[in-house]
Order: structure tokens, then sequence, then C-alpha cells
């Protein structure tokens, strides 16, 4: 066995972990950059690049079918080419990664260790079984890897994940889609509108991540009038049979259904790779779910010289998140054992559906009943959206009743990725609703739904806290 010193060790080459290392070199230590799988990070090899190109070919087909309400008349028949979708988005994300191992071929030989690395001590990590690295502090970048349930082991290669779905050459004819979250929305109606059959399969109505009831129920009418979804399925069995999956479930009309599929596509969700990592030979205290507790202003976990990045760490598994999260990891790794709060930015998250889904700030899952008001726009009647007939969707903006301050939104609707940034930058800048409202909004724009959204939560913000004041002197003359 190999023995090597470092100054800090960087488990995973991802987003987080190439970060981490980079901030930990500016920093004038040394760096060990250990990788076990494949170099080219999850985001541009099997995330976000493949599945946006996926989504890009989608739109591009639904558009050239959907011309005719502009008197827009397309003649002949519109065909998709599997084999052609499917090599576009392979070419062009080989392009993505080709960038990434760019940079990671600049990294000198020896700052670069191959192998996956697990904990013998704090600071001793044994890679495969052929080095040991004594580091005198280690970043965990290790990402995340879908977390497949167990009654859908049996089905073999019939199962697909995110990763296979950017392996295939061409596009399958029916795929039962399992998990309507941001993984199973953004592939499942990707699939529905190049031609797959699809079905989309969920637990307790949870759809796109988002936690506003009527935001959710509105998301959900909206996808449902375009492909089968039932977010609170009851699927009775899914069994193989021969090269097919078979699934038995109760329709949304409530009668029992049975039908087959070339692939099930489970997207029920991500977990954090810190299992098979030897944490148990830490001094790290452990979460329920075996995540190292940790804070997110610094990414240290507890007061040891470890530190936590990325989807590592389950905190919030977004490509930005990571970048961020790996550069505070790495910058505090090399000053530890000082750390420092890093700048952590307001929460947003946009799912690619059409329309799309923007959460931004707090979500309303997380405000607190009675301190808050909603502001909300419909955005079937909004001008702009209906002249380019888009409107479909709605916006709920929070804002907090005591200091009139903007909280968080959420969004399904046009333009949610550009809207979903705005609101964001505002709960960033601790905005209130009034000097939103200062801000100009141009005409005929999207945003201009935005602003009646805004005024919505204005003019309910003043009836909450004029009843406040009325409630006070009336408790003062009592
Ligand atoms: C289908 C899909 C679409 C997505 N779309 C978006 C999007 O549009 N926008 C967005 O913001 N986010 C998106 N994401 C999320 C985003 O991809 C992740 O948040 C991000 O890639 C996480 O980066 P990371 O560095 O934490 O992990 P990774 O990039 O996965 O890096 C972790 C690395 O650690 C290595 N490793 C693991 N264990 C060990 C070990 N023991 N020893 C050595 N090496 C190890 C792995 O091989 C891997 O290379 C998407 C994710 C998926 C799956
Ligand atoms: N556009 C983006 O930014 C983007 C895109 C893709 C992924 N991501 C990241 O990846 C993470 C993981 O995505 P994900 O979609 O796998 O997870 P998710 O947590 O967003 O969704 C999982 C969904 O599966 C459902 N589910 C759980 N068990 C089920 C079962 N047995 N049958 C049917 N449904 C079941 C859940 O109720 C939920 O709706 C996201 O949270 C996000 O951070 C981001």
């Amino acid at each position: 066995m190999k023995t090597l010193h470092t100054d800090i060790a960087v488990i995973g080459a991802g987003t987080a972990g190439l970060a981490a290392y980079r901030a930990a070199k500016a920093a004038g230590k040394r760096a060990l950059l250990i990788e076990g799988g494949p170099y080219g990070t999850t985001c541009a090899r099997v995330g976000c690049m493949p599945s946006k190109l996926l989504i890009a070919a989608a739109e591009a087909a639904h558009n050239a079918a959907h011309t005719e309400a502009f008197g827009v008349h397309v003649s002949g028949e519109i065909s998709v080419d599997g084999l052609e979708v499917m090599d576009r988005v392979k070419r062009e994300r080989d392009r993505f990664v080709g960038f990434v191992l760019e940079g990671v071929e600049n990294i000198p030989a020896e700052d670069k260790l191959r192998g996956y690395a697990r904990f013998v001590s704090d600071t001793v990590l044994r890679v495969d079984d052929h080095t040991e690295v004594h580091a005198t502090r280690v970043v965990i970048a290790t990402g995340s890897r879908p977390s497949v349930p167990p009654p859908f082991r049996a089905l073999g290669d019939r199962l697909v994940v995110n990763d296979d779905v950017f392996a295939w050459d061409d596009l399958p004819r029916r795929v039962a889609v399992f998990g309507p979250g941001v993984i199973g929305l953004e592939l499942g109606q990707a699939l529905a509108r190049l031609g797959v059959d699809v079905r989309v399969f969920g637990v307790s109505g949870s759809l796109g991540g988002i936690s506003d009831p009527q935001v959710r129920l509105n998301a959900r009418k909206i996808f449902q009038r375009e492909f089968y979804l039932d977010p609170d399925a009851r699927v009775l069995e899914t069994t193989r049979v021969g090269d097919e999956v078979e699934v038995r479930y109760v329709t949304l009309d409530n009668s029992e259904r049975t039908e087959r599929f070339d692939y099930a596509l489970v997207a029920t969700g991500r977990r954090a790779n810190v299992d098979g990592l030897g944490l148990e030979n830490t001094s790290l205290e452990l979460n329920a779910h075996g995540v190292p507790v940790f804070d997110r202003e610094t990414m240290q976990a507890g007061d040891s010289p470890i530190f936590i990045a990325g989807d590592a760490n389950a905190d919030a598994p977004l490509l930005h998140e990571a970048a961020d999260e790996g550069r505070i990891a790495g910058e505090n790794a090399a000053r530890f054992p000082e750390v420092r709060q890093g700048l952590r930015r307001a929460p947003l998250a946009v799912v690619f559906s059409d329309p799309q889904i923007a959460l931004a700030g707090q979500g309303y899952g997380r405000l607190v009943p009675g301190t808050f008001v909603i502001g909300e726009v419909d955005f079937s009647d909004q001008g702009r959206s209906r002249v380019m007939l888009k409107n479909k969707g709605m916006l709920h903006v929070y804002a907090d009743i005591a200091t009139g301050r903007f909280l968080g939104a959420e969004m399904v609707g046009p333009s949610a990725e550009h809207i979903g940034h705005l609101l964001a930058w505002a709960v960033q800048q601790e905005l209130t609703v009034a000097r939103m409202l200062e801000m100009p909004f141009y005409h005929p724009v999207i945003e201009e739904g935005l602003r009646t959204a805004l005024r919505d939560a204005a003019a309910k913000l003043a009836r909450a806290q004029e009843a406040l004041r009325s409630e006070a002197s009336e408790n003062a003359t009592a």
C-alpha cells in the first residue's frame, strides 16, 4: 500500500469537489483530488445538461405541432427521429463534458488520485486497496445517486434512472415514470412531447417540489391536459414480463388498468453518497439520514477538520449551490482551524418543464401560518402571456405582515426561470413589496403579471396591518 501526505484531501471530482480543490490550491495549500468514478461531473454527464438538451428537442417538436392557433399551418407530418434526437443530446452533452475534462487534464498529475476513498480516521483515508492518504483536512464532495425503492429492483435492466436515459441510442415507445419530482417531470414531459407514450405516477400528491397547495393543483391540471399524470397514484403491481414492465394501477377515473412499458424510469429522489465512506470511523455526528451534521455557512462538520459540500450534504442539491459550497469548503479547509461564513445566496430552484416551475426564497411550506399574506396572479388572462399563447399557470408571492418584506414565491407559468431570478434577487436584497413595486415594469411583458401579484400582496398587507393596528388599539382601550 502506497502512502501519500497532503494538506487537503478532496473526495469527489464533481462540481463541488473541483471548486473545493481550486479554492484550496488558490490558498496556497497542497491538495489531492480523489475520484472513483468517471470524470466529467454529474451535471454535465447525466444531469443538468443532457436533460436540458432532451427538453430542447421536445420543445421543438411541441412548437412545430402547435402553430395553428396563430394561423400558421405546417403542412405534412411532423416526425421525430429518435436516433437523431439522442445523437444530438449525446453529441452536445459530450461537448460540455469535454470542457470539464479539459479542466481536469490541466490539474497536475500528482494532485489527482483514482479510486474510491473511505475514512480510516478523521484525517486518514484508504483509497481502494492501493493508497493510504494522510491529510490534515478533508472535504467530502461525493455527490448523490438515484434512490431506488426495493420493489423496483426486480425489474432488472428494464428499470432505468436518469443516467440510463442519456445512454439511449433511440427513443423507446412506452415508458412508465415513477416520481413526478423535478427529474420525473422534466424527463416525463420531454419524452411525451417526443412521441413516447408516457404515464407518470407519484405518491402523496407531490409535484415538482411545489409546496403551495393552490399552485400545485394548478400545475397538476396543466400537466394532466398534456400527458397521463397521477401525483397520488395507486400502483397495485409492477412486474417484469419478458422484456417489458407490466404496471397494474388504478386510473384517475378509478378503474383498474394493466399496461406494459419498455421501461420503468424511476425518479423517486436522490440519496447522498455518504453511506460507503466509513463515517463510522470518524468522530462525526450523523443525522437521521446518515449525513454528517454540518454548518451550512462554513460547510464544517462539527468542529472537525472535515467539510462537506454539494449533493453529499443533501442541503440544496443544485448545481450553483454545489459550486458555492465547494468553494466555501475549500477556503475553510485551507484556513482551518479558523473558519469563516461564506456567501449563501437566496434559495432558487427552477424546473424546466413547460410551463416552468420556479421556487424562490422561502417556500409556502416553511412559512408560519398567520404571519404572511399571499399576492396572486393567474396567467390565463395575462396580456403578453396570452399574446404568445403561453397563458397558463399562476404565481403566489409571500410577504411578511409585520415588516412588509417579500419572503418568497412559488410559480408555475411562463418565463418562470427569469421571474424566479428577479424574485430570488429581491429576497437576497431584503426588499419590501412596496420597494419592489417601485422598480420598472416594461409593457407588454410577462413581468407585468409579477406586478399584479405584488399589487395584490400590497393591498392584502395594508388590510392585514390595519387589522393588527385596530386590534392593538382595541386591546389598549380594553
Ligand atoms: C437528471 C438531473 C438533472 C439535473 N438538472 C439540474 C439543473 O437543471 N440545474 C441544477 O442546478 N441542478 C440540476 N441537477 C442537480 C446537479 O446536477 C447536482 O446538484 C450537482 O451535479 C451536484 O454536484 P456534486 O459535485 O455534489 O456531485 P457530483 O458531480 O456527482 O460529483 C461527485 C463525485 O464524487 C465521486 N465519488 C463518490 N463517492 C466517492 C468516493 N468514495 N471516492 C471518490 N470519489 C467518489 C463521484 O464519482 C462523482 O464524480 C440535476 C441532477 C440530475 C440527476
Ligand atoms: N431543474 C433542476 O434544477 C433539477 C433537475 C433535476 C434534478 N434536480 C435536483 O435533483 C434532485 C432530485 O430530483 P428527483 O426528481 O429525483 O427528486 P425529488 O425529490 O424532486 O422528487 C422525487 C419524487 O418522487 C416521488 N416518489 C417517492 N417515492 C415514490 C414512489 N415509490 N413512487 C412514485 N413516486 C415516488 C416523491 O413524492 C417526489 O415527488 C432535485 O431535488 C433537485 O435538487 C434539479
